[in-house]
């Protein structure tokens, strides 16, 4: 039953995401854990605003395996290498936004510090303005295997949180359920706009 009401969130989840703009053409992936072997993950391709139910496909998170003739998301090493890392990861929302394509690449080095905004209290764990978020930026690769070891070995060394970003690509952010997978995307984005119009101020 929770899993039924954690896929109908995620449905909803991507049908909020469309309408945001933040999934343009066939932009994005979404997923769902299911139990500690297995999740859901959205069908490659698909336009992510209009998911439905049967637009997911059960995954192998060890094996990356699927039992379908359909294809799971073309991304699909990243969400399974992000349940593998942490348990208690229960839904994951990858979206291309204007915003963190343009930041990304506007952004030199490898991270993105968030700092001073009362919204970083949106973030699992940040209770003040005053607690830097730290956003790990990537390269963008074509190889996804590739991508998603140098996002593992950037984990173990340092711990990721919440989400990261991927050169001129998008966001990845994560929760323990979809509602809180959700608010971490919902925030991120608030906080990506601000640093934007900041920076655009910030050059006149
Ligand atoms: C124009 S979308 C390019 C592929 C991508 O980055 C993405 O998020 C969607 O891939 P999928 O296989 O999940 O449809
Ligand atoms: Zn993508």
């Amino acid at each position: 039953m929770i899993v039924t009401q954690q896929l109908a969130e995620l449905v909803a989840a991507c049908h909020w995401i469309g309408a945001k703009g933040w999934c343009p053409a066939t932009g994005g992936n979404m997923s769902v854990r299911l139990d500690g072997q297995t999740c859901l993950i959205s069908e490659s391709g698909q336009d992510k605003g209009c998911l439905e139910a049967e637009h997911f496909l059960r995954v192998d998170i060890l094996s990356q395996r699927v039992d379908d003739h359909r294809r799971p998301s073309a991304e699909t090493a990243l969400h399974t290498l992000i349940y593998r890392r942490d348990p208690l990861v229960g839904a994951i929302l990858h979206t291309h936004s204007v915003n963190a394509t343009v930041l990304s690449l506007a952004q030199a080095g490898d991270s993105l510090v968030l700092n001073g905004y009362e919204m970083q209290k949106s973030l699992a764990g940040v209770h003040s303005h005053l607690t830097p978020v730290t956003v790990a930026i990537f390269d963008n690769d074509q190889d996804i295997a590739a991508l998603a070891e140098r996002v593992a070995a950037r984990d173990k060394l340092e711990g990721l949180r919440h989400g990261f970003l991927v050169r001129g690509h998008g966001l990845y952010c994560w929760g323990r359920d979809v509602k809180e997978a959700r608010r971490h995307l919902e925030g991120l984005e608030f906080l990506f706009q601000c640093a934007l119009q900041r920076r655009l101020l910030e050059a006149k």
